[in-house]
């Protein structure tokens, strides 16, 4: 058997534009299988546009995204969105995908089935092992105690986890996260930071966050964004003392505290 390539995606000079208006501009961006990767920078800086790029949802007006799927590379810039989940790269989106009224357990199940063909799922009841395989997703994010709950008691936190695991009985093997731990609490940011960095150990996920104190404590390699660019990238202490890295935000923060104090 061939082995597979250490790099899972790579992104090379990705530009998007917007009626003219240049959200990103030529960026790079290589992930290994396996990673943790954190995307920063400041608002307006392009995180967001990118993973919308990777996942089909805005398309490149430049560039390409090669993707190592398990049949070999794929340019997912020529593929719909539909197509690029199919092919291991999941997406969540701020927006709640989760059914509120269904149980814990039965929103994993759907998930489960959604793999399947449209016969499978409407004739298939659930084996021991798709039992088995919801239930190891519910220890994964630590929602065992809950499976009978109904979906839209959980609290804010426990939803986010939820929805983590209904993205993984699809089995991505890349997983974009838009700001994951908004809204929680301390305690369950850090039990996404621990449940993240076990996925990363089968998966690769990419974070867009703008938790600073998140992003210390989890992240291995940091990528900054800075108007559509690649400001830096490296070891999260690397980008600590990066002089223009802390120009870029202190920046928006002069600015921002500039028209404030005239407003
Ligand atoms: N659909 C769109 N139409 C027009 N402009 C857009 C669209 N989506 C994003 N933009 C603009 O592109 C730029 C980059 O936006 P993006 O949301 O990717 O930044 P971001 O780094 O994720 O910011 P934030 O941290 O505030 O979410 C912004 O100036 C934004 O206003």
């Amino acid at each position: 058997m061939s082995k597979k390539p250490s790099v899972i995606l790579q992104c090379e000079d990705i530009s998007v534009s917007f009626d003219g208006y240049k959200a990103i501009q030529g960026m790079n961006l290589t992930l290994e299988r396996g990673e943790l990767r954190f995307l920063i920078g400041p608002n307006g800086a392009g995180k967001t546009t990118m993973l919308d790029v990777i996942c089909g949802k805005t398309r490149s007006t430049s560039g390409s995204v090669i993707y190592n799927s398990s049949d070999g590379p794929v340019d997912v810039t020529k593929k719909k969105e539909h197509q690029i989940a199919g092919l291991g790269i999941g997406r969540k989106f701020q927006a709640p995908s989760i059914f509120p009224t269904l149980t814990v357990f039965e929103n994993l199940e759907i998930a489960m089935r959604q793999r399947r063909s449209v016969f499978a799922t409407l004739f298939a009841r659930l084996t021991a092992e798709d039992r088995e395989r919801v239930e190891q997703q519910l220890v994964m994010i630590g929602l065992q105690d809950k499976a009978p709950w109904r979906a839209g008691g959980l609290s804010h936190g426990e939803k986010q986890w939820l929805e983590i695991g209904i993205m993984l009985m699809q089995e991505p093997s890349v997983l974009l996260l838009d700001e994951p731990v908004a809204g929680m609490t301390d305690k369950e940011t850090d039990k996404t930071g621990e449940l993240l960095k076990e996925i990363a150990k089968l998966r690769t996920i990419v974070v867009v966050e703008h938790d600073m104190e998140f992003v210390r404590n989890f992240a291995s390699k940091v990528t900054v964004m800075h108007e559509g660019k690649l400001l830096k990238e490296g070891a999260m202490d690397e980008i600590q003392s990066d002089d223009r890295v802390a120009e870029v935000y202190l920046g928006k923060r002069r600015n921002a505290d500039a028209s404030r104090s005239t407003a």
